[in-house]
C-alpha cells in the first residue's frame, strides 16, 4: 500500500491484527529486513512497516531539506492519522532508532513502548555535530558520483559491521541486493537530511521520557554498547539485552533472540 504524505510516496505495509507495531529499519536498509519476524509479531500485533523516504519503494525526493529529521517525523505522524493509529508500539534499528526516538521526543503522546536497537540520541555538542555533517556530506557525494554499487561495496566493510562477516552467505546476499535496490539520491539525501549530525540531539531530554523503553545491543558492537548504557542512565523506565553473538545488527545476526527479546518485552510491559 501507498500513501502520500507531504507530497511523498510512502511503501507502508501491513500484517495482523491487535494492538499496532510500528518498524524502522535503518540507513540504507528497507521495510523488507522486517519480513523474518513478521510471522511471529502479526499473530500478536498490527505489524506496520515503512520504507523510510530515500529508501526501498518510497519517493527520494530531490530537496535534502525534505529529509529533515522533523519533516520525517512529520510523515510518521501522517502515516499513523492515515491509518487510524493513535497511539503505537515503536521499534527502530539504528536510523529507524535515531527516528524512533525523535517520535517519542517531539510526539511522546503517539508512542506507547519504544524499542531502540543499536540507535542513539545524535551528537552532544555542535562540533561533533558539524564534523560529523562534514562527513556524511561527503559520503553522500561520494554515492552521488561514484554510484550505489560501489557505495556498498565500501558500507559493507566498514568496522561497524565486521561481526557480518561470519553470517551464512545467503544472509550476506539477501542484504546486499536489498541495498544495492536503493536509489543514490535517496540515500545520499538521507545522511544530507536526517544524518547522525544533522539531526538535534535529544541528550537533554532522555530524562524527561517516561515511556517504557528498551535498548537492544549486541555485545560485539562496542560503541553503541557505550551509548546505550549512557542511555539507560538517563531515562526513567529503561531495560538493557545484551546479546551474545552479535554487532549491530542485531536482528541479523541473532534474528530468533531478537524475535524473543521484542516480544517478551511487549508482552510484559503493560
Ligand atoms: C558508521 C556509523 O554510523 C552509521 C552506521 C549505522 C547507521 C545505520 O542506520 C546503519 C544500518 C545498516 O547499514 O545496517 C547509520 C545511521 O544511523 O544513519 C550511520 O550513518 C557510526 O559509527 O556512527
Amino acid at each position: 500500500m501507498d500513501w502520500k504524505v507531504g507530497g511523498v510516496k510512502y511503501r507502508v505495509e501491513e500484517q495482523g491484527s491487535g494492538p499496532p507495531l510500528l518498524l524502522l529499519h535503518g540507513f540504507t536498509g528497507g521495510a523488507v529486513n522486517w519480513e523474518p519476524f513478521v510471522p511471529a509479531w502479526s499473530l500478536r500485533f498490527r505489524v506496520i512497516r515503512v520504507d523510510l523516504i530515500g529508501h526501498g519503494e518510497t519517493d527520494s525526493p530531490g530537496d535534502p531539506a525534505r529529509y529533515s529529521m522533523e519533516s520525517v517525523v512529520a510523515d510518521l505522524v501522517g502515516i499513523l492519522d492515515s491509518l487510524g493509529v493513535k497511539k503505537t508500539d515503536l521499534l527502530g534499528y539504528s536510523m529507524g532508532g535515531r527516528l524512533a526516538l525523535s517520535l517519542a521526543t517531539t510526539h511522546p503522546e503517539r508512542v506507547q513502548r519504544l524499542m531502540l536497537e543499536s540507535s542513539s540520541p545524535g551528537l552532544k555538542t555542535r562540533e561533533e555535530r558539524e564534523e560529523r555533517i562534514r562527513r556524511d556530506e561527503a559520503l553522500a557525494d561520494r554515492i552521488e558520483t561514484d554510484g550505489i554499487r560501489a557505495f556498498v561495496d565500501a558500507w559493507e566493510q566498514i568496522p561497524l559491521f565486521a561481526s557480518q562477516r561470519f553470517l551464512p552467505e545467503e544472509v550476506r546476499r539477501k542484504l546486499r541486493e536489498q541495498r544495492l535496490a536503493n536509489h543514490p539520491r535517496g540515500l545520499a539525501n538521507s545522511l544530507r537530511g536526517m544524518g547522525t549530525g544533522a539531526q538535534p540531539s535529544w541528550w537533554a531530554s532522555l530524562d524527561r521520557l517516561t515511556l517504557p523503553v528498551l535498548l537492544i545491543k549486541g555485545e560485539w558492537d562496542a560503541k553503541f554498547c557505550r551509548i546505550a548504557e549512557e542511555m539507560k542512565d538517563k531515562l526513567a523506565d529503561a531495560r538493557m539485552e545484551t546479546v551474545k553473538g552479535a554487532g549491530h545488527a542485531v536482528h541479523v545476526e541473532q534474528p530468533r533472540r531478537f524475535e524473543r527479546i521484542v516480544l517478551d518485552f511487549l508482552t510484559s510491559k503493560i
